[in-house]
């Protein structure tokens, strides 16, 4: 395949619905255990502090998940972004692959791992309704699944990163296919006309609109039996919250990917000479 097939916006946006399907099947895994919220608490477990490690048990099983992974090289490749910094360098010669990308350093995994266990992990999974009709506590939401919880929680956040940092494929597409359209707005810092451009509102309606008919299929034909909350009141029907898939993604995950997909045409310009910079503008 070759440069210009890698960055067909077609093929980039199949990759894009192909993921909904992982993240939401890894969400539907995720939504079997409870919130356990002390996962998320940095310095909630002591045996972790005993080993001197003061962050939470999700960031303690990301650093140590990543950096195996890192050195089996996973972070040489250019869809994959580390939650953890200072990972060890690969045991592998890293693979060649194709410099599709403009070189740069964006990484919003800080803002996904934020969201993921501020708003969707407590949204998502089971909110145990006692007979009196009293939403449990903290204590009550744990059932010591920390180990399994966690391992999921890796497969989600793996997802969501891959997905959202997409965006790097979507915008370098969407450049290339017409500098002149981009490069007044880089060079004036115009964020705003630059996330105009990337903007596809009809793109994002169809999604939307497929990501609710998969959750409600999925969750129905995969999910495992049981009552969730779904905002407040118990949902028989669903075996994950549907709604919940449906704001991931209108809430988080888009305008975190276009976030990235400025981010990154903010920087497309860095290191070109003046007349790199007109070449460009006048090839298209
Ligand atoms: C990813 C794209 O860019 C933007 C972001 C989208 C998303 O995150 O789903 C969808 C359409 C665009 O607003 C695209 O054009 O496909």
């Amino acid at each position: 395949m070759t440069g210009e097939d890698l960055l067909s916006l077609d093929r980039i946006r199949s990759v894009l619905t192909r993921l909904e399907d992982t993240i939401i099947f890894s969400l539907i895994e995720r939504a079997q255990f409870a919130h356990n919220a002390r996962m998320y608490q940095r310095g909630a477990f002591k045996e972790l502090t005993d080993l001197g490690f003061n962050g939470s048990w999700l960031e303690w099983f990301l650093k140590e998940t990543e950096t195996f992974h890192a050195k089996a090289r996973r972070y040489t490749s250019p869809d994959e972004y580390p939650f953890t910094s200072d990972l060890p360098d690969p045991v592998l010669p890293p693979l060649s692959f194709p410099q599709i990308l403009y070189p740069n350093k964006i990484n919003a995994n800080p803002s996904i791992l934020s969201f993921y266990t501020r708003a969707i992990v407590p949204r998502i999974t089971p909110t145990k309704k006692h007979a009196d009709g009293i939403v449990g506590d903290e204590e009550s939401e744990d059932d010591g699944n920390h180990g399994s919880a966690a391992t999921l929680d890796v497969e989600v956040l793996q997802s969501i990163s891959k997905r959202v940092h997409y965006g790097k494929f979507v915008s370098e597409s969407k450049f290339l296919d017409k500098p002149s359209d981009f490069i007044p707005h880089i060079l004036n810092r115009n964020r705003e006309a630059l996330d105009a451009l990337i903007t596809k509102p009809e793109i994002e309606r169809k999604l939307l609109l497929r990501l609710q008919k998969k959750a409600t299929t999925y969750a129905q034909d995969f999910g495992a039996e049981g009552e969730l909350m779904v905002n407040g009141k118990v949902n028989g029907s669903g075996k994950i919250d549907v709604d919940g898939v449906v704001d991931l993604y209108e809430s988080y995950i888009i305008p975190l990917t276009k976030e990235v997909e400025v981010d990154y045409l903010q920087h497309r310009l860095d290191g070109l000479s003046k007349d790199e910079i007109d070449k460009l503008a006048r090839s298209k």
